[in-house]
């Protein structure tokens, strides 16, 4: 495969000058009821004034959100119309599960490679304490054929038809919809598979809220977390709460294992807690950064987007994407500096770092005689995972990018990987270099 540089016409690379995220707050806690449009509206806000942002350059906005608000379908057009962007800036929204801001940053970034667009915003949002709670399918239907019934009598007949139990609102599931498969259960079928153990996952989350916890004392997060107003927006909030400040080792074995709970190993702790919370990332051509006085945080230099089947096993699209990023950027796992990989839950996360390793999965899934590598500790989720901070499904992938460069700056530069599994076995992965 040839290596195609992801740059302009003209050669310049595409820059990520600066990224923004809200706390990440647990579900029904600080951002209760604060719908994910507005999470999306007050980061864009904040990003553009804190790096003094004329709002009037921003050429392109792309967002996302995974649980989709009805009555805002396109929550890119609306954060527009909420920051002061001029009306013309174009603006759309799109979706790819856990992976949406991943495809939002590639969204703008393609517009850029096209020469469409010189200054374009990228992120997600989303809520899980505004969720659309739905109605049963026969009372749906029902409703819809109120409105064509002509008589008093015809209307009669089709409420007779309703049971009590039609009458009950009906949640989200965080499920996959062809196969009705939870996204634990299948945690539960890859830890299975894989012969995870429930020590080394308790391990894994134990580790992710220690140096989540050690990144915000050292104030690592301070420059990339905004401060909000939380619900009813009486009060601030300036750091993510799901982090677990005295996280106990002990403490984890005595959970029972949720999503089997005859058999299983997965538990609230090496599960993503469910979170509210937005993450925006602004990208411009290298040469617009340079004559608007910017100085990136780095660059993009490949990335990946793949699938699998979606019955067995499906998170593990880190182990698909990463080496065909790699390969895109012609680089080897050994030469990344950091490797951030999303944590769905400690199970998936170990298993794709298992299978990283192995060269029997590389031959019969990959097409490739060696191993992607092993994984080493000392560079991987160096500040902590999602199990900690949490996992607002659409605002992730902002997180992880923008995380990764900050760390990549602090340490001096380099090269690192952001790389994501999603719903409907989609895998995704970024490779990032500073300068
Ligand atoms: C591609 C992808 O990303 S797929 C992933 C998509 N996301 C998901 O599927 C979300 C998965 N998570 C969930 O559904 C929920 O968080 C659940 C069902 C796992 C847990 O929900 P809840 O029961 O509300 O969790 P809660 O926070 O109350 O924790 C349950 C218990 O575990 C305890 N606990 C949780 N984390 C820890 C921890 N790190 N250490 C010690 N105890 C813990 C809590 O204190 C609580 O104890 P209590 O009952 O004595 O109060």
């Amino acid at each position: 495969m040839t290596i195609r540089k992801l740059t302009t016409s003209s050669g310049e690379r595409i820059a990520i000058v600066a990224g923004l995220r809200t706390p990440f707050t647990k579900q029904a806690t600080a951002f209760h009821g604060v719908p994910a449009v507005d999470l999306g509206k007050i980061v864009v806000n904040e990003l553009l004034q804190k790096h003094d942002i004329d709002p009037a350059i921003i050429d392109q906005l792309v967002f996302g959100q995974v649980v989709q608000m009805p009555e805002a379908p396109n929550i890119a057009r609306e954060i527009v119309l909420g920051t002061g962007m001029k009306v013309t800036t174009d603006a759309y929204s799109v979706s790819r599960a856990c992976a949406t801001s991943f495809q939002s940053t590639v969204n703008v970034v393609e517009s850029i490679m096209a020469g469409h667009v010189d200054v374009g915003i990228a992120g997600g949002a989303d809520s899980s304490s505004v969720a659309p709670i739905g109605v049963s399918k026969r009372l749906a239907r029902t409703l819809v054929d109120l409105t064509k019934a002509k008589s008093l009598g015809q209307k009669l007949s089709l409420l007779s038809r309703l049971g009590f139990k039609d009458l009950f609102p009906v949640s989200p599931a965080v499920a996959e919809y062809s196969t009705g498969i939870s996204m634990g259960e299948t945690a539960e079928q890859m830890a299975k598979t894989y012969n995870i153990s429930r020590q080394d996952q308790d391990a894994l989350a134990h580790r992710s809220h220690t140096l989540a916890t050690k990144s915000w004392q050292d104030g690592k997060l301070d420059g990339e977390v905004m401060t909000a107003h939380a619900a009813p927006y009486k009060n601030f909030i300036d750091k993510d709460n799901c982090i677990r400040e005295n996280s106990d080792l002990a403490s984890y074995a005595k959970l029972k294992p949720i999503f089997d709970r005859k058999h299983g190993t997965v538990t609230a702790a090496t599960s993503t807690p469910l979170t509210d919370g937005g993450a925006a990332i602004l990208l411009m051509r290298e040469g617009r950064a340079k004559e608007l006085g910017y100085k990136p945080l780095g660059y993009i230099r490949s990335f990946a987007f793949t699938a699998i089947d979606v019955w067995q096993d499906m998170l593990m699209g880190p182990s698909y994407a990463t080496p065909l990023a790699l390969q895109r950027a012609g680089m080897n796992l050994a030469d990344l500096d950091l490797i951030e990989m999303h944590e769905a839950f400690a199970a998936q996360a170990l298993a794709n770092m298992k299978m990283f390793a192995s060269t029997k999965f590389a031959k019969e899934h990959l097409g490739r005689d060696k191993a992607i590598g092993e994984i080493d500790m000392d560079k991987f989720n160096v500040m902590g995972g999602s199990l900690a901070y949490g996992h607002p499904f659409a605002a992730t992938g902002a997180r992880l990018i923008t995380q990764t460069l900050n760390e990549l700056n602090r340490r001096g530069g380099g090269v690192g990987l952001t790389t994501a599994c999603a719903a409907g076995g989609l895998g995704a992965a970024m490779i990032l270099e500073t300068d």
